[in-house]
This record gives C-alpha cells, structure tokens and sequence, in this order.
C-alpha cells in the first residue's frame, strides 16, 4: 500500500474527501496537464496533489504549475514556495512533511524562535521548505549538502536538526543526523523522531489539514475566484501566453469537501 493510500484510508469517509487518478507512466504531458485542468475547474474539488516523483520524461515544473494555486494541497506550486520565502508575504499551502516536522517541534513543546536550526537535504518537497517554515518561525537555519563542509562541526551545533538528505550515506558517520543512526542518536539528542511512525504519518495528516483549510476556504467563500479573461486584453496580447499567471481559472464554490490525488502507476491504465 503507497502512502496516498494510507492517506486515502486515514479520513473517515474516504470516498467523499479524496479519489486517486492512476495515469500510465507512458502518458505525455499534455495528457496530465488537460487531468489537472478537469480538476482546477472542478467546482467540488478543493485540493490536487501530484505525486511525485513523475517518469523522467515528464516536466514536473509544468505540470506542478499548472496545478491551480488556490488547491495546491501539497504546497509545491512556485507561486506557494515565493510566498513561503518572502517577509511578510504567506503561502495558501506549505508543503505536508516539512510542516509534519513543525507540527510534531510544536506538540512536543520544542520552541524554535531563536533556536539554532539545521536542514540536511535542499530537496524542493523536503529540505527547502522546511528551511523556509523554521526561518518563518524566527528560527537562525543553515541548509547543508552534498557540498557543505565539515557538516558534523555544523550539526554539532544545532538545537534542531532536521534531516532529509534523501541519500542516507550523506549523513553516515555523523551523530544527530539521519534516522539511519537512531540508536546513536538518541543517546545525544533532547527528543527524536523514529522512523516510522513520525513524520511520515504527521505529512499524511498536514494532507489532510491542508485540504481541509482549502475546503473552508472556498466554502466560506472567503476565497477570490481567479478568474482568466476570455477574450485576450491589450495588455494579454502583447504578452505571450506563457507570461500569464496560472493557466487555469478557479470556480470557487461547489459543495462536496474534496481532494484529488494523481498516481502514476508503471503500466497502469486511466480509471
Ligand atoms: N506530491 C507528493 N507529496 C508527498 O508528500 C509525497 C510524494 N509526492 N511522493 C512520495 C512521498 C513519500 N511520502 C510519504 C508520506 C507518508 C509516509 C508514511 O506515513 N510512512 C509511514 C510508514 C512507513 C513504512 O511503511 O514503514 C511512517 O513513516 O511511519 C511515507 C511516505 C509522501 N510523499
């Protein structure tokens, strides 16, 4: 079972908050974007979610930012991620397992204001965002990667150390980092996150959370429908299309809490 089946199964009524679309791993990219844009447009559906990682020859940038920003479950769309970066600005949605991390900091009574915080691992699901979620939180972060030196002087250092390398070879050999070593780790750390049981099943409920908040956005009606002119101004028709933002408009309303999930599947067909 993948963990977007976990997550189906997770909410108490699975068939009214969320459907997975399987595409084959063959599908092109026009095929996917016109997927996204059926369900931009749909009026009951409130939150989309690609799952990545996508077959190699698929453009994930096109296809993430095709995704309508008001149902940008996931957080990954670029408009979400520059307002994640930005002072004063907030994103709709923050990506689920670095806000799973932030979740557990807070339940666990760990304050991070001030805090000295490392982020292994500048993975655009992963390691950026949950940089830019502890700097939100006034945390004083270091990104370290395959490049960084001396990463163990580093990490020595910190009070929060989040670990998502993605190859766990990376922080081999180093202590507080990596769920890889949690025996060893354990021994130095004030509080640690096992695997499983930890933040993969907190990303699966920000999923949900996420989702949820879209749900009382656009029920509430609070939410400002993007809506694209039909008909191309002067000012559209000096610019090419691709300048536009967001390909797709958003119909607000519609009644059904609702969350779309799209799967590739390696030989699989469309349901
Ligand atoms: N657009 C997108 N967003 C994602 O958030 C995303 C994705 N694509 N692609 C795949 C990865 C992986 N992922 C997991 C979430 C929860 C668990 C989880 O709950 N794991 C359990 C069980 C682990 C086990 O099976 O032993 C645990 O950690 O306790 C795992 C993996 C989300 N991802």
């Amino acid at each position: 079972m993948s963990w977007i089946h976990a997550a189906e199964g997770s909410t108490a009524t699975p068939a009214s908050i969320g459907s997975c679309v399987s595409l084959s791993s063959r599908v092109d990219v026009a095929e996917v974007l016109e997927v996204v844009r059926g369900f931009n447009e749909h009026p009951d559906v409130h939150g989309i979610l690609v799952q990545l990682p996508l077959p190699k020859h698929l453009d994930e940038q096109a296809i993430l930012g095709a995704v309508s920003v008001e149902k940008d479950v996931d957080g990954f769309h670029p408009l979400n991620i520059g307002r994640l970066a930005m002072k004063g600005r907030e994103p709709l949605f923050a990506p689920c397992t670095p806000l799973g991390c932030i979740e557990l900091l807070d339940r666990c009574g760990v304050a991070i204001k001030g805090k000295r915080a490392v982020v292994v691992g500048r993975s655009n699901i992963v390691g950026m965002p949950a940089a830019m979620l502890l700097n939100k939180r006034d945390a004083t972060v270091t990104i370290c990667h395959s490049a960084t030196k001396d990463m163990e002087a580093i990490v020595r250092q910190a009070d929060i150390v989040i670990a998502a390398a993605g190859q766990p070879q990376l922080a081999a050999g180093y202590r507080l980092v990596g769920d890889m070593h949690f025996d060893e780790c354990k021994t130095v750390a004030g509080a640690i996150t096992p695997v499983p049981g930890s933040v993969g099943p907190m990303t699966i409920a920000m999923l949900l959370r996420n989702t949820a908040d879209s749900s009382k956005r656009f029920l509430s009606g609070k939410l400002q429908a993007v809506v694209q002119p039909k008909k191309r101004g002067p000012l559209g028709k000096s610019l090419p299309r691709d300048e536009h933002l967001g390909p797709w408009s958003v119909v607000a309303g519609g009644s059904l809490v609702a969350g779309v999930v799209l799967q590739r599947t390696f030989g699989g067909r469309r349901q």
